[in-house]
C-alpha cells in the first residue's frame, strides 16, 4: 500500500477503515501487502466522489478524456515488467504469463477507443440526431486471475464513455488494483474520476446498492454473479454487466496430428494453472482408436509441463493456484469425480513447491454417475469419450454456462456444422479456448454472463442511446395537427 493509505477517494490516498487483510504471494506464503477494508463510511465517501466528479468529466468531449487515458496507458506500457513482476508474485501466474496480462493492461486503450466509435455512434442528418450518453457512477468489481486487465478492461472503457468509476477489486489481489490506480493519479485524472476501495462481498453490496450507482461492470464465478443479480432485482434503472466462468468444452475430432492437437488442448486447459473463465475445461473425443490417440498425446504431454515457481529457471509453464484452499478443491473434486465412476489417466497431485500447487490432472469422466455441471476453476481437464460428432455436439452443449468451446479437426465440413449447432460465445477451431482477442466481444449465454458481453462490445453497457429529432430554430412548426378546432 501506498504510504498514506491504500483507498483512493477523490484523489486521496487514505486507511481503510474497516476489517484489516493482506494478500499473500501464493508461491512461498510471504505476505505481499497489507490494507484494510473500506468503512461503510468510505464506501458512500467514494460514491460520493465519483458521483461530484461526473458532471465534469461527462461534459469533456471523448478527446479531452482520451487525452487523460493515453497519458495513463503510456505509463501501463512504461511501467509492464514491474506490473509483471507484481501481478506474478500475488496471483503466482509464471512472469511470462504475467506479461501478457500486463501488456493487455497498457494495449486496452486504442482498441476500446475504437470500439467506442463503432459501437456507439454518433449520426446526425438534420432532421434526427443520435449521440450516446454516460451512465453516471460505474461500480467495477473484479476477479483474482485477472486482476489488471480484466478490471481495467471495464474502466478504459466506461471513462472514454464519460463514466467515473469505484473500483472494488478482488481482495486477493488488492495491490495489482492499487500500483494501476496509482498510474490513473500519475496520468493527472481529475479528482473522483477513479477511486478505490477495497473490500468482499459486504463492500461490494454496499456499492452496487447505493441509489447514486449507476452501472455495474462485474467479473468473477457464478455464486457472486448470482448474488448481484438478486440484490439487484427489481432495479431496472441500473445496467448490470455480469462477466461469468464456463464448463468450457473442446471437441477433437478426425485430427491427424494428435500431438499439434495435444499442445493446444494443454494451452487451453492447463495455462494460469486452469485459472481462466476460458480454459477448457472438458475435452470430448471419439470412441475407439481415434479418440485414444489424442488422449495418449495429452497424457504423453503432461509430464513435460514445467510447474514450478513463477520465476524460476527454466521459465515454468504454470506456478501455483491462487491458494492452497483453491489447490486443495481440484483435488477434492477429482476424488469426488473418482468416488463417482470417473477413472483417473494422470493424477492431479500437491507438488513440493508449496500448498498451492497442484500438477495438470486429466480424468476420464465418461462413466462418471453424478455428473456436476460446475466450473472446477484448476487444472484437471475431464475426457468424455462419445460414439458420433452429433453426440460430442450434444455433449459439447450439455452445460448451463456458455463462454468459450472449441474444434479440433482437420475437416472444414465438421466445423461449419460446428460453428453452427455449438452454444457458446467464444468458438475457436484449430485453435485453443484460451488468450481471446481484445477485438472481439467476451462473453456468452446461458450462466456465463447477462447477455452483456464484455471486450470490443464493452462500449455498448458503458453509454445509453439519445435519439433526438430535431428542427433548427427559430421555431416554426409546420405539421398538421388533426382534430384540432379553427
Ligand atoms: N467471463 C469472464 O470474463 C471472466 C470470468 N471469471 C470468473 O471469475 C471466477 C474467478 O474469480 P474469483 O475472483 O474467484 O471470483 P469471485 O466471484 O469469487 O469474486 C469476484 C469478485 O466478486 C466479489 N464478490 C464476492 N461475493 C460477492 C457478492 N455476494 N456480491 C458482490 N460481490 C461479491 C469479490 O469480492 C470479488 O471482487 C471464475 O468463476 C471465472 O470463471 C474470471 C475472469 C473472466
Ligand atoms: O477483453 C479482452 O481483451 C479479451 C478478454 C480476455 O483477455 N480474456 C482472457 C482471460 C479471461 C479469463 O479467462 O479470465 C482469455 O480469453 O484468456
Amino acid at each position: 500500500m501506498t504510504a498514506s493509505g491504500n483507498l483512493f477517494i477523490g484523489n486521496e490516498w487514505q486507511q481503510g477503515g474497516g476489517q484489516e487483510f493482506t494478500s499473500t504471494n501464493p508461491a512461498n506464503g510471504e505476505t505481499l501487502w497489507s490494507g484494510a477494508y473500506a468503512s461503510p463510511e468510505q464506501v458512500s465517501a467514494a460514491i460520493e466522489a465519483a458521483a461530484r466528479a461526473f458532471e465534469g468529466w461527462q461534459r469533456l468531449s471523448v478527446d479531452e478524456r482520451y487525452a487523460y487515458i493515453e497519458r495513463y496507458s503510456a505509463i501501463a506500457a512504461e511501467r509492464k515488467d514491474e506490473m509483471a513482476r507484481l501481478i506474478s508474485a500475488e496471483t503466482g501466474k509464471a512472469l511470462w504469463d504475467a506479461a501478457t496480462e500486463a501488456g493487455a493492461i497498457a494495449g486496452k486503450a486504442a482498441v476500446s477507443l475504437s470500439a467506442y466509435h463503432e459501437r456507439t455512434p454518433t449520426r446526425d442528418d438534420g432532421a434526427t440526431r443520435l449521440s450516446h450518453r454516460a451512465h453516471g457512477v460505474m461500480a467495477v468489481i473484479g476477479p483474482f486471475n485477472f486482476p489488471g486487465h480484466l478490471p481495467n478492461g471495464h474502466i478504459i472503457p466506461a471513462l472514454i464513455a464519460g463514466n467515473t468509476i469505484v473500483l472494488k477489486p478482488s481482495e486477493i489481489t488488492p495491490a495489482v488494483a492499487e500500483l494501476m490506480v496509482s498510474w490513473w493519479e500519475e496520468a493527472g485524472l481529475p479528482a473522483g474520476v477513479v477511486n478505490l476501495i477495497h473490500g468482499g462481498a459486504a463492500e461490494a453490496n454496499q456499492l452496487i446498492t447505493d441509489p447514486v450507482t449507476a452501472g455495474i461492470a462485474f467479473t468473477g464465478g457464478i455464486r457472486a454473479g448470482r448474488a448481484i443479480h438478486q440484490a439487484l432485482g427489481g432495479h431496472p434503472e441500473k445496467i448490470l454487466a455480469l462477466e461469468l466462468g464456463g464448463n468450457n468444452p473442446l471437441v477433437a475430432w478426425d485430427v491427424a496430428d494428435a500431438a499439434g492437437a495435444a499442445t493446444i488442448i494443454a494451452r487451453s486447459a492447463f495455462i494460469t494453472s486452469g485459472q481462466r473463465c476460458t480454459c477448457t475445461r472438458r475435452l470430448i473425443v471419439e470412441e475407439g482408436a481415434k479418440g485414444q490417440a489424442i488422449i495418449d498425446a495429452v497424457t504423453d504431454l503432461i509430464p513435460r509441463l514445467r510447474v514450478g515457481p513463477p520465476d524460476g529457471e527454466p521459465e515454468p509453464f504454470m506456478g501455483p493456484l491462487i491458494h492452497d484452499r483453491a489447490a486443495q478443491a481440484v483435488i477434492d473434486a477429482q476424488h469426488d469425480m473418482v468416488s463417482h465412476g470417473a477413472e483417473e489417466i494422470v493424477r492431479s497431485e500437491h507438488l513440493n513447491h508449496g500448498p498451492a500447487y497442484v500438477s495438470p490432472g486429466l480424468i476420464d469422466t465418461t462413466h462418471w454417475t453424478a455428473r456436476k455441471d460446475e466450473e472446477v476453476f484448476g487444472p484437471l481437464l475431464q475426457v468424455i469419450r462419445v460414439p458420433s460428432f452429433e453426440e460430442a455436439v450434444r455433449t459439447a452443449n450439455d452445460t448451463r454456462f456458455g463462454l468459450a468451446a472449441g474444434l479440433l479437426s482437420d475437416d472444414a465440413a465438421l466445423w461449419e456444422s460446428f460453428a453452427k449447432d455449438i452454444r457458446a460465445g467464444i468458438v475457436n477451431w484449430n485453435r485453443q479456448t484460451t488468450g481471446a482477442s481484445g477485438k472481439a466481444p467476451f462473453g456468452g449465454p446461458g450462466l456465463s454472463g447477462n447477455h452483456r458481453p464484455a471486450g470490443y462490445y464493452s462500449a455498448d453497457y458503458c453509454a445509453w442511446p439519445m435519439a433526438s429529432m430535431v428542427q433548427e430554430g427559430p421555431l416554426k412548426d409546420e405539421m398538421e395537427t388533426k382534430g384540432l378546432n379553427a
